[in-house]
């Protein structure tokens, strides 16, 4: 699937142990909210795995291909492949961009990037887009390098690299903008749309954060 760089704008990520009500019930209201992409990461205590994993793996794709929106898989290539999902997001521990295009043919890549070194190989291996952060505190992921902020996404556009960027980490309505005007084309988001106390609002207000400051 070919990805333009919009799609980055709300890109929802979660696996059942970041969301209160049903993680089919949280998805289907961020996409009722507009986002424009969802990642599956199934990942911490509790994450489910084997055929459960792909079961839920498979409903959230029926959801994502009926809102017409790219369902990106995280770590997991082989079920990524074996589901035939949009894409895959790999991080620096994972095999190369470059081998993963290979074997989901023609699907997204993504790549999660902390240094400017990191950024120019993922570009070299053929990554559609990468992640940086965590740009503020984050309560999701555990073993994050320190807080990064918005100084790699300034860097790397000061550097003239135009490959998709989406900022990760602490993210919220309130201090979505100044991501992207760093340069980011989008932000990644976990507990501030799963923990919301409204799903839909929360995206329709994390999608105007987003507008207003492109
Ligand atoms: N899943 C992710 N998605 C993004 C995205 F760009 F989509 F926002 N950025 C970063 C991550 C972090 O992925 P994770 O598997 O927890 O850690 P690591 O990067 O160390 O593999
Ligand atoms: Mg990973």
């Amino acid at each position: 699937m070919l990805m333009n760089r919009e799609q980055l704008a709300v890109y929802f990520i979660a696996g059942t142990p970041n969301c209160k009500q049903s993680i089919e019930e949280t998805l289907q209201a961020a996409i009722d909210g507009g986002i424009t992409m969802f990642q599956f990461r199934e990942k911490g205590k509790d994450a489910l795995a084997g055929s459960a994993k792909k079961e839920q793996a498979v409903r959230l794709q029926a959801l994502c291909r009926e809102a017409n929106i790219p369902f990106i898989i995280n770590d997991d290539i082989e079920l990524a492949v074996e589901i035939g999902a949009d894409g895959v997001h790999i991080g620096q521990e994972d095999e190369a961009a470059s081998s993963v295009r290979g074997k989901i043919n023609g699907g997204i890549v993504g790549v999660s990037v902390h240094t400017m070194d990191e950024a120019k190989k993922a570009i070299a291996d053929g990554a559609d887009y990468v992640g940086t952060g965590p740009i503020y505190q984050t309560g999701t992921k555990t073993d994050t390098g320190p807080v990064a902020g918005t100084a790699l996404i300034k860097t790397m556009r000061a550097q003239n690299l135009t490959i998709p960027i989406v900022g990760i980490g602490g993210i919220t309505i309130d201090n979505a903008a100044p991501v992207i005007a760093a340069g980011a084309d989008g932000v990644s988001i976990i507990s501030a749309i799963s923990y919301a106390d409204d799903v839909k609002q929360a995206v329709v207000e994390l999608q105007a954060a987003v507008e207003s400051s492109n």
